[in-house]
């Protein structure tokens, strides 16, 4: 009503009235107005039991302030709300003195920052109640209780621990989520975090739990995640629960057919132009290849589980020094995604800066080809050497010939002080990863299928039977299905997610991404940096 009476006001022009307006109508006060609300029907209430309604009340603040401007400070009020475990310490009971002790305090939270309380610390009473006896729940029911000051009294631990962690980060390489863990100590206190995602370990004196932030939120006090030693463990006892089934493992399957695209390609203004290094995959043989292959989460009889068992991977921060060789740019992406079309259309955007690596093959030279600038000719022999001295990133066959990828040829295309810009499928990715080329992956996604219908329309694929084919309704659910394997399955590796929706666009963020690889720090493996790096 009040609204309503000064939107009249402020249509007469009434001096000062649509500042008024303005403000009482502005999302941020309404949002506070109704936080207000919330809160004096939650006084009103005088709710009992009071944790139970209180973590109500938190999630219809939060729910509140999401729909408000997001300031600092909201943001800051929001990171508070949702951190239930913000009193940062857990306690456990002996298993045979029955004493109740302090068993971690949480990095940034409000124990760590009171300086009181240290792991190992016994509690003696808690705001008076002696807890000698007592469950670790019926403690915590005893602080869940409690309103303003809370009084510890303790007996500290002997030694107090001299903190001389180093702080690691790391990538992880696996999901994770508390709450759907039963063995964690204290889920609330649990962080959850994504494959891919960048964490800082703050704390690794226990052998099972250790503390870690996001770097992405470094402000945000520690929680708890499973330690290197409890994840491996748990994937493995994952790994055995599952059905036993004979397959070829991902890794071992790195072979698969290619096809090599023999002809001209047309350039943008439709002009012959060449560009080396250009391969289309065979569609329907990948696919048949795909189809047969199984997640590495299926039991297999090979040693595939051990692409699990490194569930966190060291990272550091590098920033390539303008002197140094490229990084190696690798473009991942399901077949017909445009792959293909983005790296050509970087390359020819500037075929100074940026080229393709020439493939090898063993297929015969002919007439018009020149050996190096459509392929490095070598026989069989030469081919097969360089497979078994791990000198190739990927290779297959294709009508009895072998074509592939060396790292020779991107060494040589780094060596002239180009980027390197390459296509390879994700079972590469492993391969590439070396101290020396130092790749930076980008994954080209899928739009959905619905924007794909719509950009798609003139857009034509390659498969083994027909060239040039337009897309049908099934191969834009391929691509699909296709992507989300590939990103479950290798999404820890993808430095940058591309969707190639609108191919300027993409062309454009292609293009932003790969001189962020080569300009701006990145967190890449600890043991590229090393001098004495493997390999
Ligand atoms: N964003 C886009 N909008 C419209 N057409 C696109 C887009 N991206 C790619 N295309 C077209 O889709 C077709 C397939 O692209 P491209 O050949 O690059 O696929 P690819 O990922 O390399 O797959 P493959 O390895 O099977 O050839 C081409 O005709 C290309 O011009």
């Amino acid at each position: 009503l009040v609204l309503q009476e000064l939107s009249l006001l402020c249509k007469r022009d009434v001096n000062g009235v649509g500042v008024l307006y303005d403000l009482l109508g502005s999302r941020w006060l309404q949002a506070l107005l109704k936080i207000y609300e919330c809160l004096q029907h939650y006084l009103g209430k005088r709710p009992v039991p009071v944790t139970l309604q209180a973590r109500a009340l938190n999630r219809e603040v939060v729910e509140l302030l999401r729909e408000a401007p997001q300031s600092g400070e909201i943001k800051e009020l929001r990171r508070l709300l949702r951190a239930p475990h913000l009193k940062g310490a857990t306690i456990k009971r002996h298993e045979i003195t029955g004493d109740i002790t302090v068993a971690r305090v949480i990095h940034g939270g409000l124990a760590d920052r009171s300086g009181l309380l240290y792991a190992g610390d016994k509690l003696v009473e808690v705001n008076g109640v002696p807890v000698e006896g007592l469950e670790p729940e019926q403690v915590i029911n005893i602080l869940a209780l409690s309103q303003g000051t809370i009084m510890f009294k303790l007996i500290p631990v002997s030694d107090r621990p001299v903190s001389n962690q180093t702080t690691v980060y790391v990538r992880a390489m696996a999901d994770y989520w508390p709450l759907q863990d039963p063995a964690i100590p204290c889920a609330d206190a649990g962080l959850p975090f994504k494959k891919g995602e960048i964490l800082q370990i703050v704390d690794q004196n226990d052998a099972l739990w250790w503390q870690a932030r996001k770097v992405s939120d470094l402000s945000a006090c520690a929680g708890l995640i499973p330690s290197n030693h409890l994840l491996k463990r748990k994937q493995r006892e994952f790994w055995w629960s599952q059905p036993f089934q004979p397959h070829l493992c991902l890794k071992s399957s790195m072979l698969f057919v290619l096809h090599i695209l023999e002809e001209e390609e047309f350039g943008e203004f439709g002009q012959r132009v060449f560009i080396a290094g250009f391969r289309r995959s065979m569609r329907l043989c990948r696919r048949k290849s795909r189809t047969n292959q199984q997640s590495c989460y299926t039991r297999c009889p090979s040693s595939c589980y051990s692409s699990l068992a490194a569930p966190y991977e060291e990272v550091v921060r590098y920033q390539r020094h303008p002197a140094d060789r490229h990084r190696l740019i690798i473009l991942v992406g399901p077949a017909g995604v445009g792959v293909n079309e983005l790296r050509r259309r970087l390359i020819a955007s500037n075929p100074r800066e940026f080229r393709s690596a020439i493939p090898h093959t063993t297929r015969v030279q002919k007439s018009y080809e020149m050996n190096g600038r459509e392929y490095h000719y070598v026989s069989k022999e030469t081919f097969e050497n360089m497979v078994y001295s791990h000198r190739m990133l990927e290779y297959g066959e294709y009508k009895g010939y072998l074509y592939g990828t060396s790292i020779d040829a991107v060494r040589t295309v780094l060596d002239e002080g180009k980027i390197c810009v390459i296509d390879l499928e994700p079972q590469g990715i492993q391969v590439a990863r070396t101290h020396e080329l130092k790749p930076y992956i980008i994954f080209i996604k899928p739009s959905s299928i619905s924007c794909m219908r719509q950009t798609r329309k003139n857009a034509r694929i390659i498969t083994d039977y027909y060239v040039n084919m337009k897309f049908k309704e099934e191969d834009l659910q391929e691509m699909e299905d296709s992507a989300k394997k590939m990103e479950a399955q290798f999404g820890q590796f993808f430095d940058q997610v591309i969707v190639n929706d609108n191919l300027q666009e993409a062309s454009a963020q292609l293009l932003s991404a790969v001189h962020h690889a080569q300009d701006e720090p990145q967190w890449v493996p600890a043991v590229w940096i090393c001098s004495d790096a493997q390999p």
